[in-house]
């Protein structure tokens, strides 16, 4: 559906996308992690036609973006477009006319896309009155008033309380079962492990590793991790050596990579001797993994 080939950016002479590739199926929620700065911007406007690629190209159904690629994309910025003294109708009526909708399709497309993000009951209020949750939803609603087949959602639930991002997730999960392929830019790694199929890690503009979750788990040959606390970390440290678990730094947290499962009293027999405060087991995760990768 979406092809990005080796795209370069450079802003004088930073180098801000660096041979940038990636592909996205039809119907799949791609993730795009990254950094404050890692190029998630820059990528989605040059798919959008808003910036100029210096080298590379966008393909969309196998066609080079263009200004008709606009009718496909829908995009929810991470910066709300909605004006605030309009009411949630009048705002998506706005944005079908710059899409171009007839009269009759925009009238349905409003009050559909209005129920699909659970606002409906909300269509006369303007947009001030609304919760911070509200608007971004109803920001997603203007991604989907003219039906793409693709949508851009950069860092859809920043900022968000957990109720309202899990209204975010669920509304996102239903746009793929509709069969929209969705590119979803965020640096919340548990809203990438929990919502895409496959996941991409930008740094400095470049792809550092792509896959499905249990693809990027391989990455690192633990079964489980393990965080220990103790007094005498070195001590713990030099033990685990001897069993073949590697020993990682999570913040202030002591962790070792075990490659085989254990039970908890081998895991504590492995440490005897060594005063242990708290073992806490937790599987592999995306954060691991991109702490790793990055
Ligand atoms: N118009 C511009 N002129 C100069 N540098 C720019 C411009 N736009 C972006 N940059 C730089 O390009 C890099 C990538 O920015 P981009 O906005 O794509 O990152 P991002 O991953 O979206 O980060 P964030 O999550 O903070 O939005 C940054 O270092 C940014 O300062």
């Amino acid at each position: 559906m979406l092809k990005i080939n080796k795209l370069n950016k450079s802003y004088k002479n930073i180098k801000v996308l660096q041979n940038l590739t990636l592909h996205i199926d039809s119907g799949e929620i791609y993730g795009l992690l990254g950094a404050n700065g890692a190029g998630k911007t820059t990528t989605i406007n040059i798919i959008c036609n808003l910036l100029k690629a210096d080298s590379g190209n966008v393909q969309i159904n196998d066609q080079p973006v263009s200004a008709a690629s606009k009718k496909i994309i829908g995009i929810a910025p991470q910066e709300n477009l909605l004006y605030k003294t309009l009411t949630c109708e009048e705002n998506l009526k706005f944005f079908a006319d710059i899409y171009g909708l007839d009269r009759e399709t925009r009238q349905k497309q409003v009050q559909k896309t209005l129920a699909a993000v659970n606002l409906l009951a909300r269509a006369k209020s303007p947009v001030e009155n609304l919760s911070g949750g509200m608007r971004r939803r109803l920001n997603i609603a203007v991604a989907l008033v003219h039906q793409p087949k693709l949508v851009i959602l950069d860092e859809p639930t920043t900022g968000l309380d957990i109720e309202a991002r899990y209204e975010i997730w669920e509304l996102i999960r239903e746009l793929k079962n509709q069969g929209i392929t969705i590119l979803l830019t965020t640096h919340l790694l548990d809203e990438a492990e929990r919502l895409c199929q496959r996941i991409g890690i930008l740094k400095n503009g470049r792809i550092l590793a792509e896959g499905s979750l249990a693809e990027l788990r391989n990455l690192i040959p633990a079964q489980e991790i393990v965080v220990v606390q103790t007094a005498q970390e070195n001590e713990a440290i030099a033990r685990a050596k001897i069993y073949g678990f590697t020993h990682r730094y999570y913040g202030n947290d002591l962790a070792f990579w075990l490659p085989e499962t254990l039970e908890l009293k081998e895991i504590i027999s492995r440490f005897e001797g060594i005063a242990i405060d708290s073992i806490a087991r937790q599987p592999v995760r995306l954060e691991h993994i991109y702490m790793e990768v990055t």
